[in-house]
Parts: structure tokens; C-alpha cells; sequence
């Protein structure tokens, strides 16, 4: 099992209640998941103890069952997770290492602290970069990118640690959609090809509805909902950042008058809306 959760709480050092929990998870088979909560919903939380970082990052009180790949969280040392589970955080200059001189380099640090062979490195690296789309900034020094350029070369870096779980809390938040769309449909041929688990972390419903057909909903640290995007639509839609057409159809099937799925891209809901009202 990549991920066990069963009524986790957490109180970081310092509070009195717990910010998170009770909380239980489930996983579907797909290589997609979402957990969706608006700020201060505990997201980042979650992402950081699924990423192993309590107690050594993250200190205060855990409760209940928290396994990574069958093994407790906060038994071994974070750094032996590194090369299993990566997450990317929303501010990417925080995540460069701030002592390489370029991408290649940055990029390279992981793998060379994992000691494996300069093949195998240099493999990882184009590996990386292709899936990014990011083989142009290659000769860059990292401290002059972008920001959604850095977004790239983080999540290029995580790839190349080659994680079985990638933990993603809105890891996109400097890239166009059209650029996330991209990068997403990348993580998703990655995660086939490497039998990897993607939870992302969003505000917004799209475009990770698109990837996920499960999600779970958070409020204020508790769980909302776990199921399908149309649940979770129907039940936890004021929870999440829709684009006003989506909230018309949540009104449209509040009041019954949408039939059907509930679309999960841009073109799906023109799709719909042609079948359902074009005759009018
Ligand atoms: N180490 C900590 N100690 C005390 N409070 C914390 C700690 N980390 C987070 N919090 C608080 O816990 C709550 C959840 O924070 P978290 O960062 O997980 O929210 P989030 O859902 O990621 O929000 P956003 O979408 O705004 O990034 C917030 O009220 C935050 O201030």
C-alpha cells in the first residue's frame, strides 16, 4: 500500500487542538489523486507528513495510522524517503538547493547524493528535462529563472529521484494553464511508465479534475468528502475554486436541471451544454 491514513490528527508543537484530522484516506488505483481545501485548510500539512517530514521538520503530536509504502512515518530518517516520495511546494525558489550553477547541475544534486553511476545521472537529467519541456533551460544558472520556469526545474528535479510518489501541493501555481495542462499529461505518462502515485494539492477545481477521477475534500484540517469529482461536486463545491461556468452547473444541479455527468474539462462542458440546452 503506497499510502495508509486511518484517523490521523495532528497537533504541531505549540497548539493546543489539533490542525489536522481526524483524517482517513483511501487511495483508488488510478495514478491520479486530489485532495482539494481552500487556504488554511491543511493541505500543506498533509503534503508534509505524507512526505515523511515529522518529527524532524515537522514537530508536534501525530495520532492514528500513518504509513508510507507500509512503514511508519517519523521511524526512519527523512532523507531515507528521498528517494520514494518527493513533493514540490507552491514557491519553487525555495526548493532550489542555492548551490549548483546551473539547471543540469540542480537537477543532478539528488541522483549524485543517491551515489548512482554518471550514466545513470546524465540519463536522468535529459529524462527529466524532456518531461518538463525544459531542455532549454539546461545551461541556465538556477537564481535566474522564472518562476514558472523554476516550477519546471523543481518538479524536473524530483523526477529525476524517481519517487513513487509524487506529492504535488500546488506545485503549478506559477505556470499558465495551458503550460499545467502540459505538464500534467507528462506527469501522467511518468507515472505509468514508472508506477508512480500523484496526489496533488489544489484550491482550484480545474485542471486537476481533469487527471483525477477521486478526490477528498478538506475544511479547516477535517474531512469533508472522499469520492467521485461528481460527489464531491454535488457535496463540497463551496469549498473549491471553480470557474463561473462550473458554478452555474453546480447551481443548475441544485435545482435539478442538470442531467448527467459533471464535466471535467473545458471542452466537455461545451459538450454538455450543447446536448443539454442547444435545442432551447
Ligand atoms: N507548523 C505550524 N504550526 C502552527 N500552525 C500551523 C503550522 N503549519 C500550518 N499551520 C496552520 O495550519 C492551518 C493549515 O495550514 P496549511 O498551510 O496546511 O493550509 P493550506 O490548505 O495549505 O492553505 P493555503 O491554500 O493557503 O496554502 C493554517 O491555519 C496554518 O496557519
Amino acid at each position: 500500500m503506497v499510502v495508509t491514513l486511518k484517523d490521523v490528527s495532528f497537533t504541531p508543537r505549540g497548539e493546543e487542538k489539533p490542525l489536522l484530522g481526524p483524517l482517513s484516506l483511501t487511495l483508488p488505483d488510478d495514478p491520479f489523486f486530489v485532495i482539494y481545501g481552500g487556504n488554511g485548510s491543511g493541505k500543506s500539512i498533509l503534503a508534509q507528513l505524507l512526505a515523511g517530514w515529522f518529527p524532524e521538520q515537522l514537530t508536534g503530536n501525530l495520532n492514528g495510522t500513518l504509513q508510507i509504502f507500509g512503514e511508519n512515518i517519523g521511524q526512519a530518517p527523512l532523507s531515507t524517503h528521498a528517494a520514494q516520495v518527493q513533493l514540490i511546494q507552491q514557491s519553487p525558489q525555495l526548493q532550489l538547493s542555492g548551490c549548483t550553477f546551473s539547471v543540469e547541475e540542480e537537477i543532478a544534486f539528488g541522483p549524485e547524493n543517491l551515489a548512482l553511476p554518471p550514466d545513470e545521472i546524465l540519463k536522468r537529467i535529459n529524462e527529466a528535462l524532456d518531461s518538463t519541456h525544459s531542455q532549454h533551460l539546461r545551461t541556465r544558472h538556477p537564481s535566474t529563472l522564472s518562476g514558472g520556469e523554476a516550477q519546471r526545474v523543481v518538479l524536473a528535479c524530483a523526477l529525476a529521484m524517481r519517487p513513487k510518489l509524487l506529492l504535488l501541493d500546488e506545485a503549478f501555481s506559477r505556470l499558465t494553464p495551458k503550460a499545467t495542462v502540459q505538464l500534467l499529461s507528462e506527469l501522467k505518462s511518468y507515472a505509468l511508465r514508472h508506477n508512480c502515485k500523484i496526489i496533488l494539492f489544489e484550491r482550484a477545481f480545474l485542471p486537476a479534475a481533469k487527471y483525477c477521477a477521486q478526490a477528498l475534500v478538506l475544511k479547516q484540517g477535517q474531512q469533508l468528502i472522499q469520492g467521485s469529482i461528481s460527489q464531491i461536486f454535488q457535496m463540497a463545491m463551496t469549498q473549491i475554486n471553480a470557474p463561473d461556468a462550473w458554478q452555474v452547473i453546480h447551481l443548475l444541479s441544485t435545482h435539478h436541471a442538470w442531467s448527467g455527468e459533471i464535466p471535467r474539462t473545458e471542452n466537455e462542458l461545451i459538450c454538455a451544454f450543447k446536448d443539454q440546452y442547444a435545442g432551447f
